[in-house]
């Protein structure tokens, strides 16, 4: 399952020499309308290009279902796709997560390339191997673990970025930092990214990227501690769906950042995490996030979807929780009632 990242300042030639080393019969560039227009005509005249099939999705996450992937899976066999064939997912996180899983399920599994072109897509999305699509309502309900053979980041893709979508990468980059370092969350705290230096931003997502890939290495499964990358995620998700449900969806990392905001409240009332670094962070996700809009009317919707988290035992809700910056503990249960008062704490406060 190994996967190599590279961070390039040359993408169309690192993407040549990869594509050729690979010899494919033949090349299937996965986009969505957005990188369609912004992105592909980046590497479109790449040479290993010249012949390359390009299948389009929709760009939003509620794309992220079997429409769009028996669009792409129908578009593979008319173009006469092989097991030598090549696939390349360009885009944010519902590309890489749906053509990840395309690619591993057609003909059993092609070789395939994430290109990331969102923040969330380069330190989230693309490194690891989850792949799949949201189903019945709920977050990548299907998919498989597979590594794409390479992720090529390359960071000038932020400049076609408006500035909720560097946010929304920016939260996964707060919870890396939550569940592993404390420098690095002193950093991402003071660092503004309502108004981000692009270059020092390239330099904060380099580490956030080294955060995943390492804990990806040990446990590929997430069988254990990988467990971790999970944080913000089991009410986020639950945030996400029902956003979906009321169709009016919210971006990933916005319902992470609403998710970590109830989650840190869990972990200082169940594991003692630190009363004052709880404010800090709740503050900033506050003050670049705005407030998630609900009432006590969708409490127990939003617990029925939590049932639904894959990190859940029998009837048992299972979190990761933190004691501290960095120390994790994961499979942590927590009441019924210790869910609806962290609702309670993001709509009010303590
Ligand atoms: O890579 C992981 O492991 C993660 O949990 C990272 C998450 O940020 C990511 O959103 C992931 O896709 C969530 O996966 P899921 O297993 O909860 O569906």
């Amino acid at each position: 399952m190994k996967q190599s990242i590279i961070i390039s300042k040359c993408l169309n030639a690192e993407l040549d020499f990869h594509i050729k080393s690979f010899n494919p019969d033949k090349v299937f560039i996965i986009v969505d309308n957005i990188t369609e227009k912004f992105c592909l005509p980046r590497i479109s005249d790449i040479p290993s290009l010249k012949n390359a099939g390009i299948i389009s999705i929709c760009s939003t996450d509620n794309s992220k279902n079997i429409n769009s992937l028996t669009h792409v899976w129908r578009s593979l066999s008319e173009q006469k796709a092989t097991r030598y064939s090549l696939i390349i997912n360009l885009g944010g996180g519902m590309v890489t997560d749906l053509g990840g899983f395309a690619a591993s399920t057609f003909k059993r599994g092609l070789k395939f390339i994430n290109i990331p072109t969102t923040l969330l897509a380069m330190v989230d999305a693309s490194v690891g191997g989850k792949t799949g699509i949201n189903f019945n309502g709920l977050k990548n309900e299907i998919g498989v673990f597979n590594n794409s053979d390479i992720v090529i980041i390359d960071t000038n893709f932020l400049k076609t970025l408006d500035s909720e979508n560097i946010c929304s990468g920016y939260a996964e980059m707060i919870k890396h930092s939550l569940i592993s370092n404390e420098d690095i969350w002193s950093k991402l705290l003071t660092f503004d990214i309502l108004a981000p230096n692009l270059n020092d931003l390239s330099y904060l997502l380099e580490d956030s990227i080294k955060i995943k890939e390492e804990i990806v290495k040990n446990d590929p499964y997430e069988t254990g501690m990988r467990k971790a990358l999970n944080f913000g995620h089991t009410i986020g998700h639950a945030f996400e769906s029902l956003s979906m449900i009321k169709q009016s969806p919210i971006l990933h990392g916005y319902a992470v950042a609403y998710g970590m905001i109830c989650e840190l409240y869990l972990c200082t009332i169940k594991v003692g995490f630190p009363i004052e670094k709880m404010r800090q962070t709740v503050n900033y996700i506050k003050h670049i996030y705005g407030i998630y809009d609900f009432s006590c009317d969708d409490y127990e919707v939003l617990y029925e979807l939590m049932k639904h988290d894959k990190k859940n035992t029998a009837n048992t809700i299972n979190f990761t929780l933190l004691e501290n910056i960095g120390k994790v503990k994961i499979n942590f249960t927590a009441s019924k009632e210790d869910i609806f008062e962290s609702f309670d704490f993001i709509r009010e406060g303590l």
